[in-house]
């Protein structure tokens, strides 16, 4: 049973990924690791340099002859190279504590800012999995130290090691006997902690789902986004209920295993004790057989402490770099993490094509979401030409938001094709191909950054904020009223979590966003609900806006509204993934169909 188990830990081991971790962090902090064991093998050969002296001085003075110049000299020249040896010591180790923490927030950082820059990378395929989040919450949680806890227990295991080889040699010295009675009692120790430590690890592991899902109840609890749901439901008990269930658990769980650690620790503590006695019987022995000097007594008194400190920091920095390998694993899944949206390997410049002969075109699209079993989009084709406004329509879940991300190349079609100008998207880069599509999403995000910052967004490639085009596009929007009314102007901050922070209105955010658009150099805008929190002259506007700036532009608008589509060029008809109808917005009225269908009412009400 202890082989197996035995075998296993070793097997565990083996699973290691030193190589890769190595490699990790010599590319980030050469110089620094190197100078950090340096200093490490310096402090620890001074300590005994020190040590080794004491003993001498303490035999020098047992073996005392009263008058002796010499043996005067000799007291001098020990005191002073133990007292040098530990100054020194002293200094290392403070420099030795300073250069490990710079190397270890270097550490973090770097690898911090790879993750963030990986994910970044990632498509959005990704953000439909949770075997993702889950990865992706132990890798954060990985990042920030456990690269370097693995080298700094790497480290300090030879480290320890060193001090050991040492320690064990004056050891010796004294019975060579005293060293398998203390490795004997120690090594039991050394691989209950491992046990224990394996056990925990398995847990966090196993319920990671749990502890994201207990983190979104808490942020239900704690954030602004929800904060007003939360409150007029009265929801804050019901999901702080759900919270504390969850963490309960997990807590349990985890002082559960943190006894049965106690329990193990506490019995393998007092064979420490035991190990003591009986190494102290052979000295004394030795002490009666005259094999054992003063010296040799004093120095195991002050060696027995330091050597089990030795064994258990040694013991220790193995478990260090075992447990945290097991987290550094997510790491490094994250980053074999590849993006599924190929990129061409040479990409194909966008063309450029006379005015007005732009085109953003879909031909005989398929789309199914990963994870999904059913086709969200069926066969559908539509060309935007630029210089047009194009509107889409259909009923909740027909598919509208699905073809614009699919336009946005967020996701490639299962079949079918997206051409810009005549090219598959396919051959172009998807950040260059993205930069020429902007997009307001129906779901836009509110950032809270100043006003002028969020029309900036729309393009963060011109380097310097051009206030002139960013007050335009905030103009096209109808945003720059209200933004013009803040005492500080553009240089407001919106929404209200940081000082000085301005909360405004939903439109009014809308408005932002679609300035963000305006303010790009896209060559295609597309509207996804843009509108809907707009009153009716803002509306209004915002089209007049867009048709008069349109120029070479292409613009395809979704809206459940009749009074924005109607001033469309053209429009399609979404539903259940397929077009259905398309025509000039005149003629949809005209016929008895499914456009007739969506918007009878508002129809009905225009003709009144
Ligand atoms: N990430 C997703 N994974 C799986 N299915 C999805 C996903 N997003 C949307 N769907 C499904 O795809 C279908 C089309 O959704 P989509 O959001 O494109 O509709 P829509 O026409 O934009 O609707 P609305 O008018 O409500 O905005 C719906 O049946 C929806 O449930």
């Amino acid at each position: 049973m202890f082989r197996t188990k035995l075998a296993y830990y070793l097997g565990r081991f083996s699973d290691l990924r030193f190589g890769r971790t190595l490699k990790l962090v010599w590319s980030i902090a050469p110089g620094m690791t190197v100078m950090v064991i340096c200093l490490m093998v310096a402090s620890t050969g001074l300590l005994f340099v020190s040590l080794y002296a004491l003993k001498v001085l303490v035999d020098v003075v047992s073996s005392f002859e009263i008058g002796s110049a010499v043996y005067r000299q000799r007291i001098i020249e020990q005191v002073i190279i133990a007292g040098g040896a530990s100054v020194l010591h002293g200094i290392v180790n403070s420099f030795s504590t300073y250069f490990s923490e710079l190397q270890s927030t270097t550490i973090s950082e770097k690898i911090d800012d790879r993750i963030h820059r990986h994910t970044v990378g990632l498509d959005m395929a990704y953000y439909e999995n949770p075997e993702y989040f889950n990865t992706l919450k132990l890798a954060k949680e990985a990042g920030g130290s456990r690269p370097n806890a693995i080298i700094m227990g790497l480290i300090n295991a030879m480290n320890g090691g060193l001090k050991i080889v040492a320690a064990s040699t004056v050891i010796i010295t004294i019975d060579w006997r005293l060293l398998p009675i203390l490795i004997a009692f120690i090594v039991p120790m050394f691989l209950v902690r491992i046990y224990f430590s394996e056990k925990q690890n398995a847990l966090r592991i196993k319920n990671t789902p749990l502890e994201r899902q207990a983190s979104y109840y808490g942020q239900l609890i704690t954030s602004e986004v929800s904060a007003k749901e939360v409150r007029s439901y009265n929801l804050g008990d019901y999901f702080k209920d759900k919270y504390f269930g969850i963490r309960k658990k997990l807590v349990a769980e985890r002082l559960r295993i943190s006894l049965q650690s106690t329990f193990s620790e506490a019995g393998l503590g007092s064979l420490t004790s035991l190990s003591f006695f009986i190494c102290i019987y052979f000295i004394a022995m030795g002490a009666i057989d005259g094999r054992v000097s003063s010296g040799d007594i004093a120095i195991f008194l002050l060696m027995f402490p330091m050597f089990f400190g030795y064994l258990q920091e040694v013991m220790g920095s193995i478990t260090t770099v075992y447990t945290n390998n097991i987290y550094v694993k997510y790491i490094f899944d994250l980053f074999d993490l590849k993006s599924e949206l190929p990129e061409p390997e040479s990409p194909q410049p966008i063309p450029d094509v006379k005015d007005g002969e732009g085109v953003l075109q879909v031909e005989n699209l398929n789309f199914k979401y990963p994870h999904a079993d059913k086709d969200v989009l069926k066969d559908v084709s539509l060309v935007i030409p630029q210089g047009k406004v194009v509107a889409l329509v259909g009923l909740n879940g027909s598919g509208k938001s699905t073809l614009i991300k699919l336009l946005a190349r967020l996701y490639d079609p299962n079949f079918g094709t997206v051409r810009l100008n005549g090219v598959d998207i396919t051959n172009f880069s998807l950040a260059e191909y993205r930069r020429q599509i902007s997009i307001v999403f129906q779901d836009f995000y509110k950032y809270n950054v100043t006003a002028s910052e969020n029309i900036f967004l729309g393009d963060i490639r011109r380097h310097q904020h051009d206030h002139s085009d960013i007050v335009q596009a905030a103009k096209q929007a109808g945003a720059h009223q209200f933004v013009e009314e803040f005492e500080s102007k553009y240089d407001t901050m919106m929404g209200r979590v940081f000082e000085g922070g301005h909360e405004i209105s939903i439109g009014q955010w809308q408005k932002l966003a679609t300035a963000r658009a305006f303010y790009s150099p896209a060559r295609f805008f597309i509207l996804d609900e843009a509108t809907s929190a707009l009153d009716a002259r803002s509306e209004h506007s915002l089209f007049d806006a867009l048709k008069a700036n349109l120029g070479n532009r292409g613009a395809l608008i979704i809206s459940h509204r009749y009074s924005t589509v109607k001033h469309a060029d053209y429009i399609y008809v979404l539903s259940d993934g397929e077009i259905v109808q398309e025509g000039a917005p005149e003629l949809l009225a005209k016929i008895n169909g499914a456009y007739a269908e969506l918007f009878k009412i508002d129809m009905l009400q225009e003709s009144v």
